[in-house]
């Protein structure tokens, strides 16, 4: 009776006797196989197998040139990772033969003649583990992929959107030590939103949130290279990694960002530095060496951002620069 396969199962059959393929593909066929390739040698298997990539392969072992365990080798060199169930066939039936077939990557032997139900039986069993072995690859791709997206929300900042401090440290970090292979100029910005406690107080904590997503989005806009990275530093705080951006690079990016800001125009109820929201920031730019890590350039970036604070707000200041955006325009 033949089997049902569910879905269409393909054979490769490898034999160097003509006849014996036919018989063979005769009794797939019965069996309710579909598909069946042949191939008369090990080459012309390998080609097959390439090209047509079927469901299971039933290997002579004796044949002129290369031999089934050569081919079954090759077979298994071919797909990495992959696994395509081998069923040697043989008319040599010692137990060291039966070894060999399984030690060169074989998953079964059976001796010649072969009969239809046998023939059956093996196919249904090797269908079986096929069909365990492809949900099993398809678990671990929907697992990696949950990996993946768990990472990413693990990393990301829900108010905001924003890359979040975990996941700040980590680029952080990354992009330290790639500035200093590519011994290239790396800056950090930390900034902060100036009275914010204020704004809290004034208009609520719901609008204070409002107010850091639009902070938020735009200092994701600003961000235009794929390496730039924005996060969400703390409460009020934000952080920018600029790789390949040196000192006069991030004085003229932290204009252009204080220039998109005062274009929002977002009203502050209660701010003693004018009537809109503002930003206070601290850079600091190096090529890092060994001695640079994360808390250095955090440490940097934080003094010059309470010098940024202490000189009256609004602006962004550089140690490595001795300016602020202010100077720099009146300059
Ligand atoms: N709405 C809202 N407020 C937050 C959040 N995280 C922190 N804050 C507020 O941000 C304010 C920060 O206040 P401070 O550290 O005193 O700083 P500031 O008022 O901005 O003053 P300066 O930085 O000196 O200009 C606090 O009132 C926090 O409650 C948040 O997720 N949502």
């Amino acid at each position: 009776m033949p089997l049902s396969y569910g879905s269409p199962f393909t054979v490769l059959v490898v034999d160097d006797q003509e006849a014996i393929r036919s018989a063979l593909t005769l009794e797939l066929r019965q069996v309710g196989v579909q598909t069946v390739w042949q191939a008369g040698s090990g080459e012309e298997a390998l080609e097959v197998f390439s090209a047509k990539r079927p469901d299971l392969v039933l290997l002579d072992i004796r044949m002129p040139g290369h031999d089934g365990y050569w081919t079954a080798q090759k077979i298994r060199d071919a797909e990495p990772g992959n696994w395509t169930p081998i069923i040697f066939l043989s008319g040599m039936d010692r137990d060291e033969d039966l070894w060999r077939g399984i030690e060169a990557g074989g998953d079964d032997y059976l001796v010649k003649p072969v009969t239809p139900t046998v023939l059956a039986a093996k196919l249904r069993a090797m269908q079986r583990l096929l069909g365990m072995q492809r949900r099993l690859v398809a678990v671990t791709e929907e697992l990696n992929l949950a990996n993946q997206k768990l990472n990413e929300l693990v990393e990301r900042d829900p108010l905001t959107g924003l890359v979040n401090r975990r996941g700040m440290d980590r680029l952080l970090y990354t992009e330290i030590r790639q500035a200093k292979r590519d011994r290239k100029p790396l800056t950090l910005m930390l900034c902060d939103i100036d009275h914010f406690k204020r704004y809290n107080d004034s208009a609520g904590h719901v609008e204070g949130d409002i107010c850091l997503q639009r902070i938020s989005n735009m200092l994701g806009q600003i961000c235009k290279r794929p390496s730039d990275v924005a996060a969400r530093y703390g409460g009020e705080e934000f952080a920018l990694i600029l790789p390949d951006t040196p000192k006069s690079g991030a004085m003229t990016f932290a204009r252009a960002l204080t220039q998109m800001l005062s274009s929002l125009k977002l009203p502050h109820p209660d701010s003693p530095t004018g009537p809109l929201v503002t930003l206070s920031g601290g850079i600091t730019t190096c090529v890092p060496d060994d001695s640079t890590s994360p808390e250095t350039l955090i440490m940097r970036a934080d003094e010059a951002l309470y010098a940024a604070k202490a000189q009256g707000r609004n602006r962004f200041f550089s140690f490595e620069f001795q300016l602020d955006t202010i100077e720099q325009l009146q300059g």
